[in-house]
């Protein structure tokens, strides 16, 4: 599907040296935009899911990037194994990618968030058993289940490219 190495939209692959010692994971913040309900930007809800393990915290789909795979082959593998979405699903935004850092068990952390929108807001998601719920909430809500500052940045930046993309239209 993607070539190894492969880039979207003018992001390119930095890695620094030491970039072995850190736990790497990419994924993509989904979004659905409501329609003929709420005008915008509340109709945008985003995607959350709960692990069914550990503290049963709710992050977008991501994960683990294995050994030798591009960031974005695993955003979008990650993606489908978690959530059942894949690019037949949903348009990639331009010119948004995050990263967060953080660390797990005192091990630095790096997470990479592309930006999705599902194409048919009715599209359904089928957890894996890493997961045992989901949600579709707008941003505030989002938020509240998100609990991490660094994730809850992350999705405010998010809607703020949304509705400036928006108001160029
Ligand atoms: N039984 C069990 N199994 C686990 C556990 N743990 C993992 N497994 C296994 O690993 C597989 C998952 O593999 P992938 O899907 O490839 O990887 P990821 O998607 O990367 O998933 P992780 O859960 O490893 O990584 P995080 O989401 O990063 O959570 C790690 C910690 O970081 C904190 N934290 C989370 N998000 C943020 C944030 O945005 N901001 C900040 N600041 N902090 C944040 C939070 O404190 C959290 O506790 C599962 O199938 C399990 O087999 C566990 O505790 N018990």
């Amino acid at each position: 599907m993607l070539s190894k190495g492969a880039s979207i939209h003018g992001y390119h692959k930095k890695r620094p040296i030491l970039w072995k010692m850190t736990l790497r994971a990419c994924g993509f913040i989904v979004f659905r935009r409501l329609l003929n309900r709420v005008p915008p930007p509340d109709n945008i809800e985003y995607l959350l899911l709960q692990t069914s393990y550990g503290e049963h915290h709710w992050t977008p789909p991501k994960g683990h990037v294995d050994p030798g795979e591009d960031d974005l082959t695993t955003a979008l593998r990650e993606t489908k194994e978690e959530a059942g979405l894949g690019v037949e699903h949903f348009r990639v935004i331009d010119d948004f990618v995050h990263k967060l850092h953080y660390k797990v068990r005192g091990k630095p952390k790096e997470v990479l968030y592309w930006l999705a929108e599902l194409r048919d807001p009715g599209t359904a998601v089928t957890l894996s058993e890493e997961h045992q719920d989901y949600r579709w909430a707008r941003l505030e809500d989002a938020c509240t289940l998100a609990q991490y500052k660094d994730l809850q940045d992350t999705l405010r930046a998010a809607q703020r490219h949304l509705e400036a993309l928006q108001d160029k239209q």
